[in-house]
């Protein structure tokens, strides 16, 4: 009897005929399983590694193995044994075709997790004590890592607990005489948390706040650290470094934290010297420039024995930050120095394994705050903390705060944004069919309506591509003028996007690149005889070269030298330019469309988000939220069917890990 997959449990197995499976034969279903793509190359290869590392691993083994290294392809730390034992359709999230296959073999495994644990327990590959075996392969409970996810997830652990334990206020009274010059008390917003956030970051060494969209994460930290230059025992020397995971985001992060540093100068007059402090701070670097990275190696330059120069690290779009670069920055970062987390947990995690703010952040909408907290609140903000939010959190509960009022996505983008962050569908249905100027809907459209959006954009809302091309034709004839229009170029270009949430097929990055262009040239923004090389081509970078500092999601645009007309790639690198020669640049894409994921830490004025009718697991609810929240003023739902729409907000990405439990006793 062939049971439907989609029902499939443990004990579903109970009445099963018992399977011998020897490892000839496990290989043979792995090669089938590599074939339909429902593993890759790798997994398999990764298995017959470890199989030849300790030729009595047994076939439970070696799958267990080849799960793991597909489950880190997907972006998780770890295997969950339970979860294997008990919902295996759930965790594989296969098509139905390889969860027969799977079913087929499912009689020969452990039924329980404590079978797996027990089978894996018996090989040299696996320890559970890696500080005294270097096994590849590390059990810990009832999770199954590849070491190097292990180390690092400790050892964010590890970073995490000791930066959030005994946090307690210095400068309490002080803190509550400029909190209250910083803030304007406004009874209809109580408990201010954004006031609570800066009383919290004069504590203890990590302090995370998230928010979403317009939430004021950076108004909040630019109040913050005029609160830190205020309270320091030596301002004049505290140093304070910004950062964030891609150069856009932190130019971003720059420029608003500038402004609202100036703003606040008029606010508190001479008794602090903020716009002098700002320069001070210099510009915000991307994280791998922040660290240090270097040609052909994972290390990076600042590390334990050689940590950053830095009083206080700002780092924001921190929920793109994935588990070993998250490793890497507390490793880095003095033991003294405070660090701030600013993003938004709600987005989606970073396309590397980890969701390390998504875990940090695991308490940030119930607060959880103790006692204690509540008292250093009242101390620090004169505020009182309703129940609702107390609790006996974590130590790094204590240290977070979440911002829950935003300020510049009432509108239909952000009821939008709400609702699908929430999964609800009626509500989200019902914004799209309000036919609104700033969000629209094509509905059981076709990829070609995303490419006539990408033209010239739509009624009511600005955009599309012809906008900065009119600008690249505008090419300055003299040299000095060069940059300038270069700048117009990239900024033309950060108006308008298209978002995909697939790479491959008509719907997918490639496709609908090659689309975009086409129907460009159709129209003679772009030449019609190009190469793979064309003035005005924006690329995204996809793979981190640091010898040319550039990294993995950069995007830049092709334009010609101004003094060889050779075309150099310019990028924004915080408030500079940068250009490398296109020729010198391998790893790129066109980047008129690109991947939600990749568009994380940027927002455009018009942008259009295209979904395809059925791409599975890949689209979720955080998928569609990241991708509406990159909307400025407009945005525009370009979905093959209604019912790809609400499948996606059913659905929502969960991403194993061990991350929050090696909190505890935080
Ligand atoms: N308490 C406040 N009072 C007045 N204006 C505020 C307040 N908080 C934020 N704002 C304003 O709201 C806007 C959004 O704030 P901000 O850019 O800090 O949000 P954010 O959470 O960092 O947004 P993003 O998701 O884009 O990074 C800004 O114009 C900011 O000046």
């Amino acid at each position: 009897m062939i049971r439907r997959i989609d029902t499939l449990s443990g004990d579903l197995f109970a009445d099963a005929a018992p399977l011998v499976l020897d490892r000839v034969a496990l290989f043979e279903h792995l090669n089938h399983w590599t074939s339909q793509h429902w593993l890759r190359q790798l997994d398999t290869a990764f298995a017959r590694f470890l199989a030849d590392l300790d030729p009595q691993a047994s076939p439970a083994v070696l799958l267990a193995a080849t799960l793991l290294a597909h489950m880190e392809g997907r972006g998780h730390s770890c295997l969950m044994l339970d979860e294997l034992a008990h919902d295996p359709a759930t965790l594989l999230a296969w098509p139905v075709a390889g969860l027969n296959a799977w079913q087929s073999i499912a009689p020969a495994m452990p039924g329980h997790a404590a079978g797996w644990q027990a089978e894996l327990g018996r090989s040299t590959v696996v320890t559970t004590d890696p500080a005294t075996s270097n096994a590849p392969l590390v059990l810990a409970g009832t999770r199954l890592y590849l070491r190097r996810y292990h180390g690092y997830e400790q050892s964010v652990a590890n970073a995490v607990r000791q930066r959030t334990a005994h946090a307690q206020g210095e400068h309490d009274a002080l803190v509550r005489q400029w909190l209250d010059r910083l803030f304007e008390h406004d009874p209809a917003n109580q408990p201010d948390w954004q006031k609570m956030a800066c009383a919290i970051g004069t504590r203890g060494q990590l302090a995370v706040v998230t928010g979403g969209p317009g939430t004021g994460k950076t108004y909040t930290v630019a109040r913050l650290l005029a609160l830190l230059l205020a309270t320091a025992d030596h301002p004049d020397t505290l140093r304070v470094a910004l950062a964030a995971p891609t150069g856009k985001a932190a130019a971003r992060l720059k420029q608003s934290i500038d402004g609202a540093l100036q703003d606040l100068q008029q606010k508190v007059g001479a008794d602090l010297a903020l716009t002098a402090f700002a320069e001070r701070v210099g510009a915000a670097r991307t994280l791998h420039s922040l660290l240090g990275a270097r040609p052909d190696t994972r290390k990076f330059r600042h590390h334990a024995g050689n940590p950053l120069e830095v009083d206080v690290l700002i780092v924001d779009e921190a929920s793109m930050i994935h588990l070993e670069m998250m490793a890497a920055l507390l490793d880095a970062l003095p033991a003294h120095a405070r660090l701030i987390l600013l993003g938004d947990k709600d987005q989606l995690a970073s396309v590397e394994a980890g969701a390390v703010l998504g875990d940090l952040c695991r308490d940030a909408e119930a607060g959880r705050y103790t006692g204690a907290t509540v008292d250093f609140v009242s101390r620090t903000t004169g505020q009182t903390l309703p129940a609702q939010y107390l609790g006996q959190g974590n130590a790094l509960a204590q240290q977070t705060v979440m911002l829950r009022v935003s300020r510049r996505f009432g509108g239909p983008i952000g009821q939008l944004a709400l609702a699908v962050n929430r999964g609800d569908a009626p509500a989200a249905l019902a914004v799209l069919m309000d036919h609104h100027a700033a969000v629209q809907w094509r509905n059981r459209a076709n990829p070609q309506a995303v490419v006539e959006l990408a033209l010239s954009g739509r009624a009511g809302a600005p955009g599309g591509y012809a906008s900065y091309l009119e600008v690249v034709k505008q090419r300055p004839p003299d040299v000095p003028e060069h940059e300038s229009w270069v700048r117009a170029v990239l900024g033309a270009f950060e108006r308008f996007r298209v978002l995909c949430a697939v790479r491959e097929g008509d719907w997918g990055v490639a496709g609908l690149n090659k689309a975009i262009e086409t129907e460009l040239a159709r129209h003679d923004w772009l030449p019609r005889n190009r190469g793979e090389w064309y003035t005005g081509r924006p690329v995204m970078i996809t793979r981190n070269d640091p010898g040319m500092k550039v990294y993995n999601g950069d995007i830049g645009i092709a334009l010609p030298d101004p003094a060889t007309d050779a075309l150099r790639v310019y990028f924004l690198d915080g408030q500079d330019i940068r250009s490398v020669l296109a020729s010198r640049l391998a790893d790129v894409e066109t980047a008129f469309a690109m991947t939600v994921h990749k568009s994380q830490g940027s927002e455009f004025e018009h942008t259009v988000l295209a979904l395809p009718v059925d791409a599975g697991q890949i689209l979720t609810r955080e998928l569609v939220y990241t991708g509406i929240t990159r909307a400025r003023q407009y945005f525009t739902l370009v979905s093959a069917s209604q019912q790809g729409f609400e499948d996606a907000l059913g659905r929502q990405t969960r991403r194993a890990s061990g991350l929050y439990e090696g909190l505890a006793g935080a």
